[in-house]
Formats: structure tokens, C-alpha cells, sequence
């Protein structure tokens, strides 16, 4: 049997405080019935996501979109159809949303996501919804007052919400004592803070999740972390993506974008191939190489999360 394709435009709606989203449930007598779902639905012959995603959210919700931004786009196998999820981020609408067709409609705290049960094709789309568009990689450092004090002026100054701990340089005791640190002025600001480490390394530093280099992310035969914590991982081509979502990684960094002075011999993807590699990922993908803020929204345009850069955000 050949399975049905179908493309669907779905929105997550962000409250103006950027803290909440809205989320309805399906009726009980359709398709995944009485799951929460972001509103939407399929597209009509000839319409793009946008025009679609429009066209469902003044039918379901009786609001006008004025300015939204893609997010991630999901291919999923059902058992009777191929589905591809084409979310994308709202930011601006008028109208007061309410269930036009009797659904449940209700805005939800981003943390609070998690309680409510959602088909299996959106857990992607969750973590999209709960991450920011720029993921801060930490620089190596000889001096720890001056690494405390570039991270938190990126935190404070940029607005930084997603830090990587990353210190080649250190030994264990060094990188534990760089770490707790860091952790203590990720949490001050609201910020989370992955470990570039041994997973063990989350017994000493109760940090928030780990960044698996590609070398640790390819000996690994199972997700080596608790369900609760983030797990993320570097790649670089189709085999390490692959693996990164066998894993259940949360989310990934893909390089190198551009060639960067840091490694100057690896051949750069461009943003060309860099799309085709986000579009079957599954899961929401950093650009990382020779990426500045100024790349983001092209990052978001080609299907990324956005972008994850050192030397932009350490100053
Ligand atoms: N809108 C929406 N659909 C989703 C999500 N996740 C997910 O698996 N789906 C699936 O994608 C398909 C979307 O169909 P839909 O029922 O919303 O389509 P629609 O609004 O055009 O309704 P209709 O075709 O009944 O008129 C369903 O099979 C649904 O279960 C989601 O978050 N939002
Ligand atoms: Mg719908």
C-alpha cells in the first residue's frame, strides 16, 4: 500500500510575555482524538505553509496572523500516512484566539508543555518550542575571573538562554570547579547550561544536560542520560544525525557551516547542504561555524533552530 503524503501548517502561538503558547485538543471522534495539538491543518492543493497556516488559524481560532517565522518542519511515519509537520513560530496576531470549532484552546507555560500528551510526530516540535534561537559555546580561558566575567556579560548583555561548558584545556578537578560556577550564574539568570563532557560528569555538576562530542555520540548504544536532562550532540554528516536521533538526542549542533579559523582544514557545508541535511533530522539543529546573530534568521530560514557560535557571544 502506498501510504497517503500529507503536508501539514501548524502554529505555535507565543503569549506577548513570551512565556506562554497555546496549544488546543482534538475532538474526541477525529484522527489522534483528545490529544493536545498545536492548532492547524492540511494544506489545500496550491498553498504554501504560510498561506495554509493562515487559512487554519483564522478557521480554528478566529485570529489574522501578522508576523510568524518558521520553526521546524517534521516528517513522521504514521501507520496509514507519511505526515510532514511544517510549524512555525507566531509572534504577532490580532484577535482574541478561541475554539471556532468547539476544541479546547488554552495558553500554556513553556515548562508545563511537558504534562500534556501530544502525538508521537510533535515531541520534535516540543523541544523547538522550549529552546532559543542562539546556543553560546564557551571559549577556552586561562583565567577563571575572566571567564565568569564573559559569561555573564553574554547572559546579561545578549540575553543568552543556552550555554555550552566547553574546556578541552582543563583537567577533571578544573573543569567540576569551572563548571559549578558556571551552573550558578546559568541559574541566576535563567539560563541552561550542557556539560561538553563524560555524562558521568552530571553526577558531579548537577548541570542541566550534556553536549556529546561526535566521537563520544558514535561509541554510544543508548541515550546515556535521564529522560529529564537535556541531551545534545555535535555532528557533521548524515551518519552522526542519524545516530543523534537514535539516541534521542534532544536537539544537535551541525558544522562546519563556514570554515572558521578554529579549523581551517574542514571543508565548510554552506547553507545549500546544510538544509538538506536539517530537513530529515528530526529534531531542532544549531548552525555552528563562522556563524554570528546576524545569521540566525537565515539559519531559521533554511529549517534551523538557529545558531550556535564562540566567538560571537565572548567578548
Ligand atoms: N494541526 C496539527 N496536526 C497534527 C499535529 N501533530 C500531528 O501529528 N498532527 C496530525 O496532522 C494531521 C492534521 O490534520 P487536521 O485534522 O488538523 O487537519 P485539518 O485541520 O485540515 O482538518 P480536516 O482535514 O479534518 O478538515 C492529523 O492527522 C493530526 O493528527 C499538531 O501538532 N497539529
Ligand atoms: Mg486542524
Amino acid at each position: 500500500m502506498v501510504k497517503r503524503r500529507v503536508h501539514v501548517a501548524a502554529a505555535a502561538m507565543i503569549s506577548a510575555d513570551q512565556k506562554q503558547v497555546l496549544i488546543a485538543r482534538r475532538p474526541s471522534n477525529v484522527d489522534h482524538g483528545g490529544l493536545w495539538e498545536f492548532p492547524g491543518g492540511k494544506l489545500a492543493p496550491y498553498e504554501t505553509g504560510l498561506e495554509g497556516l493562515k487559512r487554519e488559524l483564522h478557521e480554528e481560532l478566529g485570529v489574522e496572523i501578522s508576523c510568524a517565522q518558521p520553526l521546524i518542519r517534521v516528517h513522521h511515519e504514521y501507520p496509514d500516512k507519511h505526515i510532514l509537520l511544517d510549524v512555525w513560530q507566531v509572534h504577532a496576531f490580532s484577535g482574541e484566539p478561541f475554539g471556532r470549532e468547539g476544541q479546547a484552546v488554552r495558553w500554556v507555560p513553556m515548562n508545563e508543555l511537558a504534562n500534556y500528551p501530544f502525538p508521537a510526530a510533535n515531541l520534535p516540535i516540543l523541544r523547538a518550542v522550549m529552546l532559543p534561537t542562539e546556543y553560546l559555546i564557551t571559549a577556552e580561558e586561562t583565567d577563571e575571573a575572566r571567564f565568569d566575567a564573559r559569561l555573564e556579560r553574554a547572559l546579561k548583555e545578549d540575553n543568552i538562554r543556552l550555554v555550552q561548558l566547553r574546556a578541552k584545556e582543563l583537567d577533571h578537578n578544573a573543569f567540576v570547579a569551572r563548571a559549578l560556577r558556571a551552573l550558578a550564574l546559568c541559574r541566576h539568570y535563567g539560563a541552561r547550561l550542557l556539560l561538553n563532557a563524560a555524562p558521568a560528569l552530571l553526577d558531579d555538576v548537577d548541570a542541566d544536560g550534556i553536549q556529546l562530542t561526535s566521537e563520544r555520540l558514535m561509541q554510544l548504544e543508548r541515550r546515556p542520560i535521564a529522560e529529564n536532562k537535556w541531551l545534545s550532540a555535535s555532528t557533521h554528516n548524515t551518519a552522526q544525525l542519524k545516530q543523534a536521533a537514535m539516541l534521542g538526542c534532544d536537539f544537535v549542533t551541525l558544522s562546519p557551516l563556514r570554515t572558521t579559523p578554529s579549523h581551517p582544514d574542514v571543508p565548510p557545508m554552506g547553507w545549500h547542504d546544510f538544509q538538506q541535511l536539517v530537513e530529515r533530522a528530526g529534531m531542532p539543529v544549531f548552525a555552528l561555524g563562522g556563524m554570528t546573530r546576524f545569521d540566525a534568521n537565515h539559519a531559521r530560514a533554511v529549517g534551523a533552530q538557529g545558531i550556535a557560535s564562540i566567538r560571537d557571544f565572548w567578548k
